[in-house]
């Protein structure tokens, strides 16, 4: 698949980076550059997999000069670097616009300038009528992304996205808090019952990004059809994977920055969208910057439609969603007793 190549994955130290090298670390890439601020992670990575395909640069997006340096001589580029905390992006909101969008800014330079094939930037459903910094900066990410795929017909590059909801489980997620707060023997705590969530595992992000890179024309965003449950219906299933149904569930209300049910396409993306199966594929507008197209002219089509959000896609009742979860193998190990941490 990958013809002897190298991968450059930015913000590789991550979860996704480590999903990725579980997987690819004994396929027909030639080199997996990882590219992050964190040495001690590098060095953690580097002791986990022994591997000589591995080659650690340690850089920050925002600083075009290092990622310049690690993408000299790459074929391929996953970029995941990312400030993803909600609340830190919300008190910090510069610190966003500076990983998030001229972070974003300086790869795409640097992969159009090495000569980069392709581009995958990760992006995520809070992107979407955002209503937090985090949401907005990853919103501006993919703006970024596609006003720069308008450019590239002359050269070798092709930049495309993705989008994701929630990875289940990850650390510091929801699903990790409840099964600590149970076996601390402490209540449950949820926020709002009726609040929705796209489930998705960390194997389904990598998919998507593959089948991005598969199939990604310049400026197009993918998205992955996922299900959804409610908070409630979550914290029941993981109750009844831990056999202990009774344990008390605590109301604490809407958190700041939260919304009642995510969406992964507006409206206006839909109606336009490609409908792949299993994915959607959301075209750039191929409109060029002629204001009557955009002031004076409209079109019907997008008024009509919905969007696709958490309320209204494919809804797990309890039964599907202790399915889903025992689809992990952290939740598989809490459910038979056993010790279990998060992935990363
Ligand atoms: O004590 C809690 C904490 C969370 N939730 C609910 O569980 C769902 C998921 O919450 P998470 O904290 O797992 O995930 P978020 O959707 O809030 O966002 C998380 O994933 C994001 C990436 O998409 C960012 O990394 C973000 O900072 C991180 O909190 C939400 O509906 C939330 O309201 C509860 O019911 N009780």
């Amino acid at each position: 698949m990958f013809n002897d190549r190298t991968l450059l994955i930015t913000g590789g130290t991550g979860s996704f980076g480590n999903a990725v090298l579980r997987r690819f670390i004994h396929s027909d890439l030639r080199e997996i550059r990882i590219f992050s601020r964190d040495e001690k992670k590098q060095d953690d990575m580097r002791k986990r997999y022994k591997d000589p395909k591995l080659k650690f640069y340690i850089g920050d997006v925002r600083n075009p000069k290092s990622v310049k340096a690690a993408m000299r001589g790459v074929d391929f580029c996953f970029h995941a670097a990312a400030l993803k905390q909600v609340p830190s992006c919300e008190f910090h909101p510069m610190e966003a616009v500076r990983t998030n969008i001229i972070g974003t800014e300086n790869v795409l330079d640097a992969a159009i300038d090495a000569g980069v094939k392709r581009v995958v930037c990760l992006s995520t459903d809070k992107a979407v009528y955002p209503i937090n910094a985090m949401g907005i900066s990853k919103a501006m990410l993919e703006k970024v992304m596609v006003a720069t795929s308008r450019n590239l017909d002359a050269t070798d590059t092709v930049i495309c996205g993705t989008r994701y909801g929630n990875v289940m489980a990850s650390r510091g997620s929801v699903i990790p808090l409840f099964v600590d707060q149970v076996l601390a023997g402490q209540p449950i705590t949820i926020t709002d019952p009726a609040m929705t969530r796209f489930m998705m595992t960390l194997e389904d992000a990598v998919e998507l990004v593959l089948y991005a890179f598969a199939h990604g024309r310049n400026g197009d965003i993918f998205v992955q059809k996922a299900p959804a449950a409610t908070i409630k219906v979550l914290a029941q299933a993981v109750l009844a994977l831990m056999k202990r149904p009774d344990h008390e569930i605590r109301e604490i209300g809407t958190r700041h920055g939260e919304k009642l049910y995510e969406s992964l396409l507006t409206r206006e993306e839909l109606a336009a969208a490609e409908d792949l199966g299993g994915y959607y594929r959301i075209p750039p507008d191929g409109r060029d910057l002629n204001y009557a197209k955009f002031v004076e002219q409209g079109e019907t089509s997008i008024t009509l439609g919905e969007d696709y959000n958490s309320h209204n896609t494919h809804r797990l009742d309890q039964t599907g969603m202790e399915e889903l979860l025992l689809k992990l193998d952290f939740m598989r190990r809490i459910a038979n007793g056993e010790q279990a941490v998060a992935e990363a």
